[in-house]
Protein backbone atom coordinates (compact mmCIF):
# COMPACT_ATOMS: atom_id res chain seq x y z
CA UNK A 1 0.00 0.00 0.00
CA UNK A 2 1.11 3.36 -0.76
CA UNK A 3 1.46 5.96 2.42
CA UNK A 4 0.79 9.55 2.07
CA UNK A 5 2.87 10.95 5.50
CA UNK A 6 2.37 14.03 6.90
CA UNK A 7 4.33 16.06 9.69
CA UNK A 8 2.13 18.20 11.90
CA UNK A 9 3.48 21.40 13.05
CA UNK A 10 3.72 23.88 10.20
CA UNK A 11 1.98 21.07 7.83
CA UNK A 12 -1.16 19.71 8.96
CA UNK A 13 -1.54 22.81 11.94
CA UNK A 14 -0.46 26.17 12.31
CA UNK A 15 0.68 25.22 15.76
CA UNK A 16 2.75 28.80 16.03
CA UNK A 17 0.48 30.83 18.36
CA UNK A 18 0.03 28.08 21.21
CA UNK A 19 3.94 27.14 20.96
CA UNK A 20 4.95 30.52 21.20
CA UNK A 21 2.45 31.07 24.22
CA UNK A 22 3.75 28.20 26.31
CA UNK A 23 8.03 29.31 25.30
CA UNK A 24 6.61 32.87 26.62
CA UNK A 25 5.04 31.43 29.92
CA UNK A 26 8.79 29.83 30.65
CA UNK A 27 10.49 33.59 29.93
CA UNK A 28 8.06 34.77 32.27
CA UNK A 29 8.69 32.09 35.00
CA UNK A 30 12.00 33.28 34.76
CA UNK A 31 11.54 36.67 35.60
CA UNK A 32 11.81 38.22 32.10
CA UNK A 33 9.09 39.09 29.85
CA UNK A 34 7.56 37.96 26.78
CA UNK A 35 10.46 37.79 24.63
CA UNK A 36 9.32 36.21 21.71
CA UNK A 37 6.50 37.37 18.89
CA UNK A 38 3.70 35.31 17.87
CA UNK A 39 4.14 36.61 14.09
CA UNK A 40 7.90 37.41 13.87
CA UNK A 41 9.07 34.28 15.50
CA UNK A 42 6.56 31.83 13.77
CA UNK A 43 9.41 30.17 12.19
CA UNK A 44 11.63 28.90 15.48
CA UNK A 45 8.18 27.93 17.08
CA UNK A 46 7.79 25.78 14.21
CA UNK A 47 11.11 24.20 14.82
CA UNK A 48 9.86 22.75 18.17
CA UNK A 49 10.40 23.80 21.96
CA UNK A 50 14.03 23.84 22.38
CA UNK A 51 14.45 26.32 19.47
CA UNK A 52 12.36 28.74 20.76
CA UNK A 53 14.21 28.56 24.26
CA UNK A 54 16.89 29.10 22.65
CA UNK A 55 16.05 31.82 20.75
CA UNK A 56 15.01 33.76 24.08
CA UNK A 57 17.73 33.07 25.56
CA UNK A 58 20.27 34.71 22.37
CA UNK A 59 18.17 37.67 22.95
CA UNK A 60 18.72 37.66 26.54
CA UNK A 61 22.95 37.16 25.83
CA UNK A 62 22.27 34.04 27.23
CA UNK A 63 23.28 32.05 23.89
CA UNK A 64 24.44 28.57 24.47
CA UNK A 65 22.86 27.97 28.22
CA UNK A 66 22.08 24.18 27.30
CA UNK A 67 21.56 23.21 30.85
CA UNK A 68 18.83 26.24 31.12
CA UNK A 69 17.11 25.17 27.99
CA UNK A 70 17.31 21.24 29.58
CA UNK A 71 15.56 22.86 32.77
CA UNK A 72 12.88 24.57 30.74
CA UNK A 73 12.10 22.44 28.14
CA UNK A 74 9.42 20.45 30.42
CA UNK A 75 8.06 23.44 31.95
CA UNK A 76 7.38 24.60 28.19
CA UNK A 77 5.76 20.56 27.42
CA UNK A 78 3.93 21.28 30.78
CA UNK A 79 2.19 24.82 29.93
CA UNK A 80 2.00 24.08 26.05
CA UNK A 81 -0.23 20.84 27.45
CA UNK A 82 -2.41 22.85 28.93
CA UNK A 83 -3.19 25.19 26.50
CA UNK A 84 -2.35 23.39 23.51
CA UNK A 85 -5.56 24.30 20.75
CA UNK A 86 -6.15 28.42 21.58
CA UNK A 87 -4.95 29.52 18.51
CA UNK A 88 -4.06 25.93 16.53
CA UNK A 89 -5.91 25.68 13.54
CA UNK A 90 -5.94 23.23 10.48
CA UNK A 91 -4.48 24.74 7.42
CA UNK A 92 -6.55 25.33 4.57
CA UNK A 93 -8.14 21.91 2.99
CA UNK A 94 -5.69 19.93 4.87
CA UNK A 95 -8.11 17.66 5.89
CA UNK A 96 -10.35 17.69 3.00
CA UNK A 97 -7.00 16.20 1.07
CA UNK A 98 -6.83 13.60 3.54
CA UNK A 99 -10.24 12.26 3.12
CA UNK A 100 -9.47 12.43 -0.60
CA UNK A 101 -6.50 10.46 -0.54
CA UNK A 102 -8.04 7.73 1.54
CA UNK A 103 -10.64 7.73 -1.00
CA UNK A 104 -8.25 7.28 -3.44
CA UNK A 105 -6.72 4.15 -1.57
CA UNK A 106 -3.36 5.73 0.10
CA UNK A 107 -2.95 5.01 3.88
CA UNK A 108 -2.45 8.06 5.52
CA UNK A 109 0.14 8.83 8.74
CA UNK A 110 1.62 11.12 10.50
CA UNK A 111 5.87 11.55 11.42
CA UNK A 112 6.42 14.53 14.03
CA UNK A 113 8.99 15.87 16.45
CA UNK A 114 6.40 16.92 18.78
CA UNK A 115 6.69 14.62 21.95
CA UNK A 116 3.70 11.49 21.01
CA UNK A 117 1.43 12.29 23.88
CA UNK A 118 1.78 16.16 22.81
CA UNK A 119 0.93 14.96 19.16
CA UNK A 120 -2.40 13.02 20.15
CA UNK A 121 -4.06 15.61 22.57
CA UNK A 122 -3.63 17.85 19.81
CA UNK A 123 -5.16 16.12 16.91
CA UNK A 124 -7.56 14.91 19.38
CA UNK A 125 -8.66 18.56 20.23
CA UNK A 126 -8.94 19.30 16.66
CA UNK A 127 -11.16 16.30 16.25
CA UNK A 128 -9.00 14.61 13.74
CA UNK A 129 -6.86 12.02 15.33
CA UNK A 130 -9.03 9.03 14.16
CA UNK A 131 -8.13 9.97 10.56
CA UNK A 132 -4.22 8.90 10.45
CA UNK A 133 -3.47 5.22 10.43
CA UNK A 134 -0.82 5.61 12.68
CA UNK A 135 0.84 8.41 14.53
CA UNK A 136 4.76 8.62 15.32
CA UNK A 137 6.46 11.18 17.50
CA UNK A 138 9.66 12.10 18.49
CA UNK A 139 9.59 9.84 21.16
CA UNK A 140 7.76 7.09 20.04
CA UNK A 141 10.97 5.22 18.46
CA UNK A 142 14.75 5.65 20.29
CA UNK A 143 15.76 7.61 17.42
CA UNK A 144 13.49 10.73 15.56
CA UNK A 145 13.63 13.05 12.06
CA UNK A 146 15.77 13.53 10.28
CA UNK A 147 16.54 9.85 10.90
CA UNK A 148 14.53 7.93 8.55
CA UNK A 149 13.35 5.09 11.05
CA UNK A 150 9.92 6.94 12.19
CA UNK A 151 8.83 7.62 8.94
CA UNK A 152 9.23 4.19 7.32
CA UNK A 153 7.53 3.11 10.90
CA UNK A 154 5.15 5.34 9.77
CA UNK A 155 4.43 4.32 6.71
CA UNK A 156 4.75 0.22 8.37
CA UNK A 157 2.25 0.97 11.19
CA UNK A 158 -0.51 2.74 8.73
CA UNK A 159 -0.60 -0.71 6.88
CA UNK A 160 1.56 0.43 3.92
CA UNK A 161 4.88 -0.15 3.04
CA UNK A 162 8.20 2.25 3.87
CA UNK A 163 9.38 2.25 -0.20
CA UNK A 164 6.55 3.08 -1.29
CA UNK A 165 5.78 6.35 0.79
CA UNK A 166 6.06 10.23 0.78
CA UNK A 167 6.43 12.92 3.44
CA UNK A 168 4.50 16.42 3.29
CA UNK A 169 6.29 18.51 5.39
CA UNK A 170 7.76 21.82 5.83
CA UNK A 171 11.38 21.98 7.05
CA UNK A 172 14.84 21.24 5.90
CA UNK A 173 14.02 18.06 8.80
CA UNK A 174 11.46 16.75 6.78
CA UNK A 175 13.29 17.15 3.64
CA UNK A 176 16.62 14.88 4.69
CA UNK A 177 13.97 12.17 6.39
CA UNK A 178 12.49 11.95 3.25
CA UNK A 179 15.75 11.69 1.72
CA UNK A 180 17.31 9.73 3.67
CA UNK A 181 14.30 7.52 3.51
CA UNK A 182 15.08 7.09 -0.04
CA UNK A 183 11.54 8.61 -0.59
CA UNK A 184 10.39 11.96 -2.16
CA UNK A 185 9.14 14.83 -0.09
CA UNK A 186 6.48 17.61 -0.69
CA UNK A 187 7.40 20.90 0.99
CA UNK A 188 4.18 23.22 1.79
CA UNK A 189 5.11 27.01 0.98
CA UNK A 190 1.78 28.28 3.20
CA UNK A 191 4.05 28.77 6.23
CA UNK A 192 6.34 31.44 7.58
CA UNK A 193 8.91 30.76 5.16
CA UNK A 194 6.97 30.72 1.86
CA UNK A 195 8.55 30.18 -1.27
CA UNK A 196 11.40 30.67 0.81
CA UNK A 197 11.76 25.98 1.34
CA UNK A 198 12.29 26.07 -2.61
CA UNK A 199 15.84 26.63 -1.64
CA UNK A 200 15.39 22.73 -0.06
CA UNK A 201 15.32 21.51 -3.44
CA UNK A 202 12.11 19.00 -2.20
CA UNK A 203 10.76 16.88 -4.86
CA UNK A 204 7.79 19.30 -4.81
CA UNK A 205 6.23 21.96 -3.59
CA UNK A 206 2.70 23.16 -2.30
CA UNK A 207 0.64 25.92 -2.27
CA UNK A 208 -2.56 25.02 -0.85
CA UNK A 209 -3.79 21.39 -0.26
CA UNK A 210 -6.03 21.30 -3.33
CA UNK A 211 -3.01 20.48 -5.34
CA UNK A 212 -1.83 17.45 -3.26
CA UNK A 213 -3.32 14.43 -4.94
CA UNK A 214 -2.20 15.75 -8.35
CA UNK A 215 1.44 15.85 -6.56
CA UNK A 216 1.09 12.33 -4.37
CA UNK A 217 -0.06 10.82 -8.53
CA UNK A 218 3.13 12.01 -10.08
CA UNK A 219 5.55 10.90 -7.51
CA UNK A 220 4.32 7.34 -6.46
CA UNK A 221 1.64 6.27 -8.82
O1 LIG B 1 8.20 19.95 17.47
C1 LIG B 1 9.03 19.96 16.55
O2 LIG B 1 10.27 19.92 16.72
C2 LIG B 1 8.53 20.04 15.12
O3 LIG B 1 7.38 19.24 14.99
P1 LIG B 1 7.00 18.68 13.52
O4 LIG B 1 7.99 17.57 13.26
O5 LIG B 1 5.57 18.20 13.67
O6 LIG B 1 7.13 19.81 12.58
MG1 LIG C 1 7.06 20.80 10.78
Amino acid sequence: MKTVVFDLDGTLADTSGDLIAAANACFREMGEGDLLDPVHDASTALHGGRAMLNLGLDRLGRSGETATVDAYYPVLLKAYGGAIDTYTTLYPGAMDAVERLKQDGYRVAICTNKPEALARQLLNSLGVLDAFGSLIGADTLPVRKPDPEPLREAARRAGGHPERCLLVGDTLTDRSTARAAGVPSVLVTFGPNGRGVEALEPEALIDHYDALDDVVRELIG
